[in-house]
This record gives structure tokens, C-alpha cells and sequence, in this order.
């Protein structure tokens, strides 16, 4: 049952960096949701970046694989939302699957503590910019096979995505046009050399080309490490308006998303149901043009 947003909804996304060490990573992630919540009791949804519960690298991600939803890591995100009475999307984790794989996947838990919704990274990160970054996930990763919506209770539908997924326009499509998500949330870690370049510009051109919110979650920016995350977790209004937006430390950044301005954007600029799809064919729906 896939709807758009029936009422506002408080979201805190969780910028945070990892260490070495797993445990703390957990507790870290917890002590933050935590903060959060005692900032602003009213909180309905918690966001985690990617990867935080291991280090960022092609090398690292065997060594903390783990079982979903039987690993320490699923576990205890389950547990904290539970206790606290949260949606919470558990960032990234590096996930062992049932065929031997690994994958960068992320568990959404409803407000009991019950698994709603799991996403495998779809397009894995493997680029190579001379003088820039090379970075090549499918070293040790292997790709998701399907696009991911989930349905909130009380709220209606999201996309989600992992990171190099924002860059492809078909992935939201299907969510905002097939299944009605009012947001796309994507936990991603860019890093100082694209982030400048496409993560602001990313997130706003998803936002009003499928006209739902975006949300991203970036790691914390930490020089101590291998990988320097780009930070900037950050909000994104129908509109394509930036409304909420982190710095580059570690930082609760909290937005709350209104039913009415998608309305509103969709009312005053209709291209939802001005497509014509008689032209171009419909790739949500595997429909082909059908004018002459
Ligand atoms: O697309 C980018 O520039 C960065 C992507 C990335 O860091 C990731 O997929 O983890």
C-alpha cells in the first residue's frame, strides 16, 4: 500500500564518523540518537550515514560483514528503536548474505523495532578520476538487484538508495512515479573530490525532477582516515529548495517535511501529469512511446 506523505513528519539525520572498533560505533550511533531525541521529543524518523559502522574501504568491508537481521549491527538497531519509540533508517552496513556476497545494505525499523524495509546498494561505487579519487566497491561488493520503496506506518511511502545511487534518475523515478514516495532518502558518504563537484546539485535535481523531499546522510568529515567523507548532510524541499544542512563535523540536523508543500509544487508546477509519455515510453512502468 504505497501513498504520499498523510501528515508532517520530524526526521533527524545523524552525522557521525566511524572508528575501527564496531561496539563503539553502535553505542556512538545510539549516544547520538539519543541527543537527538532529547533535543526534540517530537522526532518521528532517525537517519544514519552509510557505512557507520565500519570503516569506509573496499578491505574492511569483509571483516565486519555481517547476517541481516541476525548480526549484532541489525540487532541493536532494532533494539534502540524499539526502546525508543522511532523509525529509524539504519544508515549502511557491510551485509553477508545467505549466497556468500557482500553487499552495502541498509534496514529501515518501524516504530517497534520490526524490520519494514531493506535496500542493497544498486550501482556500486567504482570510479576513477586521475588526480581526483579511484575508488572501486565491486573489488569486494556485489550490486542490490531492485529498487527499494518502503512503506511508513502513519506517514505513506520513501524511496531509498545508497550513495552512487543518487547519480541515476531511474532509480527515483520508479520510487516517486511508480510507488507515490513523497522522499528519497539516501545515506552516502561522498568524499572531498565529488562532493564539491555534484552533492548539493544531485540532491536538488532529484528533489524537483520527481518534485518529493531528499534526504542525505553523510558521514562526519574525519582526516584521520583512509576515506575523507564530504559531510553536508542535508534536506531537500519538493521545491528543490535546501532547507536544512549540516557542516562537516559530527552534528544532529533536524527538518520537518510538510504534506502541503508537495501539493502546493506539484499544484503550481504540474510536470507530474504533464508527461508525455506517448513520446518518450515510460521506463517506471515499461511502457513504450506510442506516438508516430
Ligand atoms: O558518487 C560519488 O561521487 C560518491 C559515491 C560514493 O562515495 C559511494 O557510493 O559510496
Amino acid at each position: 500500500m504505497s501513498s504520499i506523505l498523510s501528515q508532517k513528519l520530524k526526521v533527524a539525520l545523524i552525522q557521525i564518523t566511524a572508528t575501527a572498533v564496531k561496539q563503539d560505533n553502535l553505542q556512538h550511533a545510539k549516544d547520538y540518537i539519543l541527543k537527538a531525541l532529547k533535543k526534540d521529543p517530537k522526532i518521528d524518523l532517525v537517519a544514519l550515514p552509510e557505512c557507520f559502522n565500519s570503516p569506509y574501504a573496499v578491505t574492511e568491508f569483509p571483516k565486519y560483514a555481517e547476517n541481516i537481521p541476525n548480526g549484532e549491527s541489525t540487532k541493536f538497531l532494532s533494539q534502540v528503536a524499539k526502546e525508543n519509540n522511532i523509525i529509524l533508517i539504519g544508515g549502511s552496513i557491510p551485509e553477508l548474505g545467505d549466497d556468500g556476497k557482500i553487499y552495502n545494505t541498509s534496514v529501515t525499523f518501524d516504530r517497534q523495532g520490526k524490520i519494514i524495509g531493506k535496500h542493497r546498494k544498486v550501482h556500486l561505487f567504482d570510479i576513477d578520476i586521475p588526480g581526483g579519487i579511484t575508488f572501486k566497491e565491486s573489488i569486494t561488493l556485489t550490486g542490490g538487484q531492485k529498487a527499494t520503496t518502503i512503506d511508513l506506518p502513519e506517514f505513506g511511502t520513501i524511496g531509498e538508495g545508497i550513495c552512487y545511487d543518487v547519480r541515476f534518475p531511474e532509480l527515483a523515478a520508479v520510487a516517486a512515479r511508480e510507488k507515490n514516495a513523497f522522499a528519497l532518502v539516501y545515506p552516502g558518504a561522498f568524499n572531498t573530490v565529488t562532493g564539491p563537484l555534484h552533492w548539493h546539485l544531485l540532491a536538488r535535481a532529484r528533489a524537483v525532477d520527481n518534485q518529493v523531499y531528499v534526504i542525505l546522510v553523510s558521514p562526519s568529515r574525519n582526516l584521520n582516515l583512509g576515506y575523507h567523507a564530504y559531510g553536508h548532510s542535508l534536506v531537500v524541499d519538493p521545491n528543490g529548495n535546501i532547507i536544512a544542512e549540516a557542516g562537516e563535523d559530527e552534528e544532529i540536523l533536524i527538518a520537518e517535511l510538510d504534506p502541503e508543500l508537495i501539493t502546493k509544487t506539484r499544484a503550481g508546477i504540474p510536470v507530474t501529469v504533464q508527461r508525455r509519455f506517448d513520446i518518450y515510453g515510460d521506463y517506471t512502468k515499461n511502457v513504450k512511446p506510442s506516438a508516430t
